[in-house]
């Protein structure tokens, strides 16, 4: 798991090693560190250390220092370097260490035009960004944006441009704790993070300027939670309930699905499709019997009937895909939202929601049904302010509702009532289609019902009982996310043909968990 600490947090955990005066012996590992990820890219990148012409663009503080040790040991393997110092003040002893080494210092000044050595940086094998770490105070201002701006007039942006940016412990530009980017940002291929990825590394515009993450273990122990997690396969794969040989259909989960109406079938099809497809030992499917007829033309397998929520045993629920003005899915979404069990709330169902419920509850609105929840409790939010803060109206939301609340976007937001928060960047922007989030419930669905009877879930997940739905909420995202890409790779993703991509993404996260022979 990808586990995010704020800079106030880092910098509590460094303070130990700092008293006892090894704050440089952190710095020598996190440039080392830096170091070796460089010379990685360039032998990726066929080019190799001896010779290659580094930038290093140092600010006033650390994380200047680090940028320019690192910039040593790459002069020290026959690297060409180059800082270009932008601020007044820099860390001097690690400027003299790179110019011992060989290196160059460039100071500019407040008032020069940074057009020529922007334009060297742009010629340059890697540029290592060490304008401002977790010390940046706003986003960049001054000589140093004037450079930022230069360089990427003459570079291009990233993808198209020649030289590799390496951000050292975070791209020069995002709000540290928050990933925003309100002005202009250094958008990294790759980040080397010291000690802990901090959120703004996992978030929002942050995340998407960070490039590849490297993460650096410095030894720090954290008194506090997490602010923000992303689970990895492994996290993902732990969690999956596997059957055993004493398994049988009842125990490896029902889920119960209220989903699709006389206008919207089509839902109905893909939650069932994509729940069945996650691996579950039975879906019971409530609704019209036009639409039941339907879904069974795609999966014979589930089990239909027009009854009530109280004649369906199931061990988790999914309400709400595809039921639009239909009181009997609308009476199914308010039966099984009061059952106690596990339940999914979709779309139509979140109507359904009485003021206060369980973190077991798991919401999953996009930003605009996020919008009208939060109104519906007296919390007026445009759109544009939820899809700009994701995480802070994800996590009102679950605090407000007592609900796990999983709001939907490229990068998938998960707050838990406890105030955890989760972010998976699984997807393919192909998924942005109509349908995809009825295959996402289906799959978180069916996660929560083989889950649901499970007491060690939470320990193989490594988080708090209270927090456990949230981890398979974030689980079923970086699944469904999963399907698109593998899917994508095919061509532009057809929602309907999604559930065949599930069975092998499991495959392969489990495969990832099996111990070596
Ligand atoms: N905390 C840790 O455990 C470790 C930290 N290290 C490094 O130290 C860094 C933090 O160092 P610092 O605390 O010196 O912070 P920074 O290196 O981020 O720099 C802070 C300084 O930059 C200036 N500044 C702040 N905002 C600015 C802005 N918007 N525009 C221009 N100048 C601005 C201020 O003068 C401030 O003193 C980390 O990011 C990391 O790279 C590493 O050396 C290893 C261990
Ligand atoms: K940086």
């Amino acid at each position: 798991m990808l586990e995010a600490f704020s800079g106030s947090d880092v910098r509590a955990a460094e303070a130990p090693f700092l008293d006892a005066g090894q704050g440089d012996a952190l710095m020598q590992r996190a440039a080392h560190a830096l170091a070796g990820v460089v010379v990685g890219l360039l032998r990726e990148s066929g080019r190799g250390t001896y010779g290659a012409t580094v930038v290093v663009l140092a600010g006033s503080g650390n994380n200047g220092a680090d940028a320019l040790y690192a910039g040593e040991r790459l002069a020290r393997r026959g690297a060409s370097v180059t800082a270009v110092i932008l601020a007044d003040r820099v860390h001097e002893e690690s400027l003299r260490a790179l110019e011992r080494a060989g290196g160059t210092g460039i100071r500019v000044d407040d008032d020069a035009a940074p057009e020529d050595l922007a334009e060297h940086a742009a010629a340059a094998d890697v540029v290592i960004d060490g304008i401002l770490g977790i010390g940046a105070d706003g986003g960049l201002r001054g000589r140093a944006l004037r450079f930022v701006q230069a360089f990427t007039a003459a570079a291009g942006p990233r993808g198209t441009r020649s030289a590799l940016v390496v951000a050292c412990d975070l791209p020069s530009g995002i709000g540290v704790d928050d990933g925003r980017v309100t002005g202009t940002v250094l958008a990294a291929d790759a980040t080397v993070t010291f000690g802990a990825p901090k959120p703004g590394l996992l978030l929002g515009d942050g995340a998407a300027a960070a490039g590849e993450l490297n993460v650096v273990d410095l030894g720090l122990s954290f008194s506090s939670r997490p602010s923000v997690r992303s689970l990895l396969d492994a996290d993902v794969a732990a969690l999956i309930r596997r059957p055993t040989t004493q398994d049988h259909k009842y125990s490896r989960g029902v889920l119960g699905v209220a989903a699709g109406s006389a206008r919207y079938p089509g839902a109905a099809v893909l939650a069932v499709g994509a729940a069945l497809a996650t691996g579950i030992g039975m879906v019971r499917y409530l609704g019209p019997e036009a639409v039941a007829a339907l879904v069974h033309q795609r999966s014979p397998e589930a089990v239909a009937s027009t009854g009530p929520v109280s004649g369906a045993r199931s061990q988790a629920w999914l309400v709400g895909p595809g039921a639009v003005d239909d009181d009997e899915q609308r009476q199914r979404a308010a039966d099984a939202i009061g059952s106690g069990l596990p339940v999914v709330v979709d779309a139509e169902a979140l109507t359904q929601l009485p003021e206060r419920v369980g973190s077991h509850v798991i919401l999953t609105p996009h930003a605009g049904e996020l919008s009208w929840l939060l109104a519906a409790r007296g919390l007026e939010t445009e759109r544009a302010d939820i899809e700009s803060e994701p995480a802070r109206y994800a996590l009102l939301a679950a605090e407000v509702t007592g609900a796990t609340v999983l709001l939907k976007g490229f990068a998938t937001t998960v707050a838990a009532p406890s105030g955890a928060l989760f972010v998976q960047r699984d997807a393919s922007p192909w998924l942005a289609a109509a349908g995809s989030g009825d295959t996402l419930s289906g799959i978180v669905g069916a996660l929560a019902a083989s889950l649901a009877e499970d007491d060690r879930a939470a320990d193989r997940a490594g988080v708090a009982r209270e927090d456990l739905w949230a981890v398979v909420a974030a689980a079923g995202a970086l699944i469904h996310g999963r399907a698109g890409l593998r899917a994508a790779a095919r061509g532009p993703v057809v929602v309907s043909d999604l559930p065949a991509d599930i069975g092998p993404v499991i495959a392969d996260l489990l495969e990832e968990c099996r111990p070596a022979m």
